[in-house]
C-alpha cells in the first residue's frame, strides 16, 4: 500500500467537507476518484498535497505515519499534483516553470547553469515521448503543452504518486489521446496514478480501481472491470435518469448573424455562421482551430479586424461586452477563474455583477433583492454553497461554474454564446446544462455551443459547424450525424 488515510475528517465553518475518509492508494495502480460537485475531491487532494491541514485523523505513507503541513512535505513524499486550473507562471517560460520549486543547477556555484538544466528537462521530457519549445512563455502554449509542462514538472523528482484534476477539461479528443499515452508510459514505470475526473468514458478507459465520494463520505471502493457507468453513477447520486435530448426540428428568425469576421491577431480568420431562434449549433474545431477565440470576437472580448455581425437584426458596430450584455447576448467562457469570476467577491456579488444596475435606485443597491435573486439561481441551479455571501473561490471547481451560468441567466439572454459549458461539472449538472440550454432555445433564444467533447457536441446540437484554422467550415444537420463525420469535416483541407 503507498497511501492509506485513517477517518480523515476536515470541515469548514462546521460542515464537512472529508468525514472519517478511509481512503487507499496501491503502488502502481491507477485509481479513479469519482464524486458530484463539492463531494470532497478536491479538499482529500489539497490535504494530500499540504494545502489543507487535516482536522482528525492520519495519513499513512509506505506504512509508516506521515506528516504533510505544507506542499514541499508532500513533494518530498513524492507526491505531485496536476490542477484543473494548470498553474503556470504565464510570463514564464517552460524551463522556469519546470524548475519552480526545485533547486536552479549552478555553474561555478553562483551562475545558474541553463544549459544542464535544459539537458535534464530533456532527458525527462525523451523519456515521455514529449517535446515541448522550452524557451516560449506558458501564456503562449496550448493547454495540452501546459499539462504536458506540468507533467514534466512532476517528473523531475521522484514521482510515486501523480495526482490529475480533470486534466483533460480542456483538451480535444486528439490532445486527451497523447495525455493518455504519457499515462500509460508512467504506469509502465510504476508510478501510482489518482485520476480525479467526471468524465466517466476515461475512468473505464484508465483505471484498475474507482473510488466514489458522495457528500464528503467514501461510499465505495470498486475494481473498474466489475462494474459499468450505471452503478457508479448510482454510487455517486440520488436517482439520476439519463435522458435523451430532442434535437428540435424547426427554428425561428436569425437572432444572430456573423459574416467573414477576423479577429485583430489573426487567430480567427474568416468565420460565418448563423443562429436561430430555437436553435442550438454547436462549432467543433481541433484545438487550435479557433472556436474560443471565435465566440470571443462575436462577444467583444477580442478585437476584431472585419467583418459583420448582426444581432436580432440590427448591426453591431464594434462588439463589447457591454454592449453585447445590453442587446441580450451573454458569453459563458472556458476560462472561468480568469475571465468569468471576480475571484475577491462572494457568489451573490458574482452573480449579479452583469445586472447590477437592475439593483441600484438613485445610488442605492436593493442588497436584499440582490439576495433573493441569488438565491433563486442557487435553488434552480442546485448550487452547493453555504450562502449567497460565500466567498466564491471556496465553492467547490463545478459549483463556480454553475455561477458561472448563474450569472449568464440572470440577464436573460436572446443569444447565448457558451464554451465549454460544462467542464468541470458532474454527470447530473451536466444534464441539468444540457436541458437548460434546450429549454432556452424553445423559449426562443439561440445558442451557440462549444465543447471540446465531440460525444457532448453531438448530444446536444441541432446543427455543427466545422472550424479550422480560423476559418469556420462545413456544415452538418445533426441529423443520425457520426463523430467519424464531424472529424473527417475536421481534417480535410
Ligand atoms: N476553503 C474553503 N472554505 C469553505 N468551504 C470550502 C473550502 N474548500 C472547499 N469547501 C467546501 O467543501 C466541499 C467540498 O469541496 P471540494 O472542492 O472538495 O469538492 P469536489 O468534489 O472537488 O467538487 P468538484 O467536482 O466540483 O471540483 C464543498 O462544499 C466546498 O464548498
Amino acid at each position: 500500500m503507498l497511501l492509506q488515510t485513517k477517518k480523515l475528517c476536515k470541515q469548514f465553518g462546521g460542515i464537512y467537507a472529508l468525514k472519517d475518509i478511509d481512503f487507499e492508494i496501491m503502488e502502481g495502480e491507477t485509481l479513479g476518484l469519482v464524486g458530484e460537485n463539492g463531494a470532497g475531491k478536491s479538499t482529500l487532494i489539497k490535504i494530500l498535497t499540504g494545502v489543507y491541514s487535516l482536522d482528525s485523523g492520519g495519513i499513512l505513507w509506505d506504512g509508516k505515519a506521515a506528516e504533510i503541513h505544507n506542499p514541499c512535505q508532500s513533494r518530498d513524499l513524492g507526491i505531485n499534483v496536476i490542477h484543473q486550473d494548470r498553474n503556470l507562471i504565464p510570463a514564464f517560460s517552460g524551463i522556469e516553470n519546470i524548475y519552480l520549486g526545485l533547486e536552479y543547477e549552478k555553474k561555478a556555484g553562483i551562475a545558474v547553469n541553463w544549459a544542464k538544466m535544459k539537458q535534464r528537462v530533456e532527458e525527462v521530457m525523451t523519456d515521455l515521448g514529449v517535446s515541448i519549445d522550452l524557451e516560449l512563455p506558458a501564456a503562449l502554449l496550448t493547454p495540452p503543452q501546459k499539462t504536458m509542462i506540468e507533467i514534466v514538472r512532476a517528473m523531475m523528482t521522484q514521482c510515486k504518486l501523480l495526482i490529475l484534476d480533470e486534466p483533460t477539461a480542456s483538451l480535444t479528443d486528439r490532445e486527451s489521446e497523447m495525455l493518455f499515452e504519457i499515462i500509460g508510459k508512467l504506469k509502465k514505470k510504476g508510478t501510482s496514478i489518482l485520476y480525479v475526473t467526471h468524465r466517466m468514458d476515461e475512468i473505464f478507459r484508465l483505471t484498475d480501481r474507482i473510488t466514489v465520494f458522495k457528500n464528503g463520505q467514501l461510499v465505495n471502493t470498486v475494481e473498474t472491470a466489475e462494474v459499468n457507468k450505471e452503478k457508479i453513477i448510482s454510487m455517486m447520486t440520488d436517482n439520476w435518469v439519463s435522458e435523451k435530448l430532442k434535437t428540435a426540428g424547426e427554428f425561428g428568425e436569425v437572432l444572430l448573424n456573423v459574416e467573414h469576421l477576423a479577429s485583430k491577431d489573426n487567430i480567427v480568420k474568416d468565420a460565418s455562421f448563423t443562429v436561430h431562434a430555437g436553435e442550438i449549433l454547436g462549432i467543433f474545431g481541433l484545438g487550435g482551430s479557433g472556436r474560443t477565440e471565435l465566440l470571443e470576437c462575436v462577444y467583444g472580448y477580442r478585437p476584431v479586424a472585419g467583418g459583420k455581425i448582426t444581432l436580432e437584426g440590427a448591426p453591431i458596430g464594434k462588439p463589447s461586452p457591454a454592449n453585447s450584455l445590453r442587446k441580450g447576448m451573454v458569453l459563458i467562457c472556458e476560462d472561468r477563474r480568469g475571465k468569468a469570476l471576480v475571484g475577491s467577491l462572494n457568489v451573490k456579488q458574482n452573480i449579479v455583477l452583469s445586472t447590477i444596475d437592475r439593483y441600484a435606485h438613485f445610488g442605492v443597491v436593493d442588497e436584499k433583492k440582490e439576495i433573493s435573486d441569488a438565491e433563486g439561481q442557487i435553488d434552480k441551479l442546485n448550487i452547493k454553497t453555504e450562502g449567497p455571501k460565500q466567498p466564491v473561490l471556496q465553492l467547490s471547481g463545478g459549483n463556480q461554474q454553475k455561477v458561472v451560468f448563474a450569472k449568464a441567466l440572470m440577464s436573460n439572454p436572446k443569444v447565448l454564446l457558451c464554451d465549454e459549458p460544462s467542464q468541470a461539472v458532474d454527470v447530473k449538472t451536466r444534464q441539468e446544462i444540457h436541458k437548460l440550454l434546450r429549454r432556452k432555445a424553445e423559449e426562443g433564444n439561440a445558442v451557440v455551443f462549444v465543447s471540446s467533447d465531440l460525444k457532448e457536441v453531438l448530444e446536444v446540437v441541432d446543427h455543427v459547424l466545422i472550424m479550422a484554422n480560423g476559418k469556420t467550415r462545413e456544415f452538418f444537420v445533426n441529423d443520425g450525424l457520426t463523430a467519424e463525420q464531424v472529424l473527417a469535416g475536421c481534417y480535410a483541407d
